[in-house]
């Protein structure tokens, strides 16, 4: 475990996704002890983790994870910004809040932007990292905090984090689009919902899994679905025409990764 790790951390927002990152950490070895989750509301949280409104006084943990809404950022920073001064580590998973009005706002040692997705409450997630600190134990500490959440992926450019968010920050949420259209096509030929629900949700799960451990990338796991002259190429053919499902994510992610970059924009702001 890094220095900073052991030096304790404080989880500030604890909802959906700073909820799910702490179930994994303590589930993982994380010391409850070691964690305060600074939240106004009254999350549920593991065993032993302190809950406190605002930071106890004296102290300062190895790391700060800030992990509320973009648009209650100014309103914890006029708060108890200052509070947060030299802190060796902010790791802030903020969508479209850029590493500049972080260190500008809390002036901490290190600022890494974070990308999770929500499967890290199972390990299985995916989280984005950037930062432009030379400080390579800091850099380290973020790397080891995030490993037991999923595959942890160093990002060359800030700028792209914008396109991260958009396709593994905000793709299990398409994702379970997709599910709910699969049960939705199979009920209109004639199964019952709850049936196509567990059939497609099954399917995802398996392919998966099966892509995740496969010696053949995504496309060609599908030809070998595709029987020549059956009916899964009757089907792609469908979604290939006129490339309809790529301009379809392509679409998607594009809305996203802009609103993105609207969010970075009130940040600076
Ligand atoms: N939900 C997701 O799948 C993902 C979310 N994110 C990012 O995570 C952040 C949080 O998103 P969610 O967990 O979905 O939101 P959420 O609304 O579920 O959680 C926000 C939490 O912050 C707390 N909070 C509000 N004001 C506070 C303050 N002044 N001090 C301390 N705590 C405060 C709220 O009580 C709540 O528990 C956002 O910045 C979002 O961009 C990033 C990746 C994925
Ligand atoms: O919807 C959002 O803004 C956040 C960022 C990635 C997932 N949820």
């Amino acid at each position: 475990m890094s220095e900073a790790i052991a030096a304790g951390i404080w989880l500030v927002g604890c909802g959906n996704m700073g909820g799910a990152m702490l179930r994994r950490w303590t589930e993982s070895g994380v010391d409850p002890a070691r964690v305060v989750v600074l939240d106004p509301g009254t999350p549920s949280v593991p065993a032993g983790v302190r809950v406190m409104a605002s930071p106890p006084p004296g102290e300062l943990p190895g790391i700060v994870v800030l992990a509320i809404k973009p648009q209650q950022l100014g309103a914890f920073a006029d708060a108890v910004g200052d509070r947060l001064a030299g802190v060796p580590l902010l790791v802030s998973i903020l969508a479209g809040v850029e590493e500049a009005v972080l260190a500008e706002r809390f002036a901490p040692r290190a600022v890494v932007r974070a990308m999770p997705n929500l499967s890290v409450a199972i390990g299985k997630g995916v989280v984005a990292l950037h930062s432009d600190t030379p400080d390579a134990a800091l850099r380290d500490a973020a790397e080891r905090l995030m490993a037991p959440l999923g595959l942890v992926e160093w990002i060359a450019d800030e700028p792209l984090f914008d396109a991260v968010t958009a396709l593994s920050g905000c793709g299990p949420g398409f994702v379970y689009r997709f599910i709910d259209a699969m049960a939705e096509a199979g009920a209109a030929l004639g199964l019952p919902i709850d049936q196509a629900r567990r059939l497609a949700l099954a399917t995802v799960e398996g392919s998966g899994l099966l892509a995740a451990q496969a010696d053949a990338p995504p496309a060609v796991l599908a030809d070998r679905v595709a029987s020549p002259g059956g009916s899964t190429r009757e089907g792609l053919n469908v979604l290939d025409r006129d490339d309809a499902l790529v301009r379809l994510m392509r679409d998607t992610l594009a809305a996203s990764a802009r609103r993105n970059a609207e969010m970075a924009a009130e940040a600076r702001k």
